[in-house]
């Protein structure tokens, strides 16, 4: 992936459990929910692989949190359905041992303390209370678990919520923008969590508006604009269908190069040039069939927020019209 270099992180193997399977996923079929006249999401399926990280992006609005609450089981939709294994949410028993999700962190009674709400949510799923003391350790909340939630910052709210997640060690996860209101060291943190949840089997999906942290944390992307299916590919590919992608060439006349390739596939950009519509292998063959030495020949990639931005440009329906 361009641009980004990825923590090996191993699995921690008292997460593992036998029999744990590869391919387990979420799915969703036509899934549609409307308030009104508002199609919040629009016939909507894909499919969410283990083993992998899947970023759930889309402009604002365009029904990332709606679809995870179905998903969850809290919103029922209009049509069609969203599955876990081939079950609707609602019919695991102890969800928090199949499925740990964080949607609001904000919404907790702030008169708890974090270790109590964990011990609610772990009592209400037939958990051991011994697992409540190891996700505080986890998520660094150890030393305040003991304060009301009512005093908690942002990102503290993000941790708990994260602890939540965790607390059933389940085998699917939701996060709907867990990064929102952390530092850097909590950015990383959760980057790390989640690849090493991925390469423990787990299913992964994570929504986020932040592009550059995507594309060091996600395998794999769906994306959404106005409820409706966008994009559902690798990271790689999906930067590499971009048409922001350019070949950058240096050579000593950059007008008899651009006189030996298709016509409009060059443009002139200071000391260089810049070819579109055509490889870096097949520009250098074309210089080297007329004789042109290139003192340079570089295949340049666009970041995925520029392949990201060139494809919701036109489903973001709130938007101050600048880039
Ligand atoms: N309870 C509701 N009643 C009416 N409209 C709703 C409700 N929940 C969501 N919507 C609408 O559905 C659309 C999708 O909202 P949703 O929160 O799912 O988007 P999102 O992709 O998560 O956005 P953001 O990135 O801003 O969090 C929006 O137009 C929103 O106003």
């Amino acid at each position: 992936m361009p641009g980004s270099q990825r923590e090996t992180v191993p699995p921690e193997d008292d997460f593992r459990r036998p029999g744990r399977e590869a391919g387990r996923v979420i799915t969703a079929a036509n899934l549609t929910k409307r308030y009104g006249r508002t199609f919040a999401v629009n016939g909507l399926s894909f499919t969410v692989k283990s083993g992998r990280v899947t970023g759930f992006l889309g402009p604002n609005g365009a029904g990332k949190s709606t679809t995870m609450r179905m998903i969850l089981g809290l919103d029922r939709p209009t049509a069609g359905d969203a599955h876990i294994d081939g079950r609707p949410y609602r019919e695991f028993e102890q969800p928090l041992r199949k499925v740990g999700a964080l949607l609001d962190a904000r919404s907790v009674h702030g008169g708890r303390s974090a270790r109590n709400h964990l011990l609610c949510l772990a009592y209400s799923n037939g958990l051991p209370a011994s697992r409540v003391g190891e996700v505080l350790e986890e998520v660094g909340l150890a030393s305040v678990a003991d304060r009301r939630l009512g005093g908690f910052s942002l990102g503290m709210f993000q941790r708990l919520g994260i602890a939540g997640a965790l607390l059933g060690d389940p085998e699917v996860l939701l996060f709907d923008e867990p990064v929102n209101g952390l530092d850097p060291e909590g950015i990383v943190w959760v980057r790390t969590l989640m690849r090493r949840l991925a390469a423990e089997g787990r299913t992964v999906l994570v929504s986020s508006h932040l592009m550059s942290e995507m594309a060091q944390t996600a395998d794999h992307l769906i994306v959404i604009g106005r409820g409706r299916l966008l994009a559902d590919a690798g990271v790689s590919d999906f930067i590499r269908r971009s048409s922001q992608g350019y070949v950058r060439v240096r050579c000593a006349d950059t007008a008899l190069l651009a006189s030996h390739l298709p016509e409009g596939s060059t443009t002139a950009h200071g000391d260089h040039v810049r070819i579109t519509g055509i490889s870096a292998r097949a520009a250098g063959e074309a210089a080297a069939a007329a004789g042109i030495a290139l003192h340079e020949l570089v295949e340049v990639q666009p970041s995925l927020e520029a392949a990201y931005m060139e494809l919701t440009q036109a489903s973001a329906e709130f938007t101050t019209g600048r880039p």
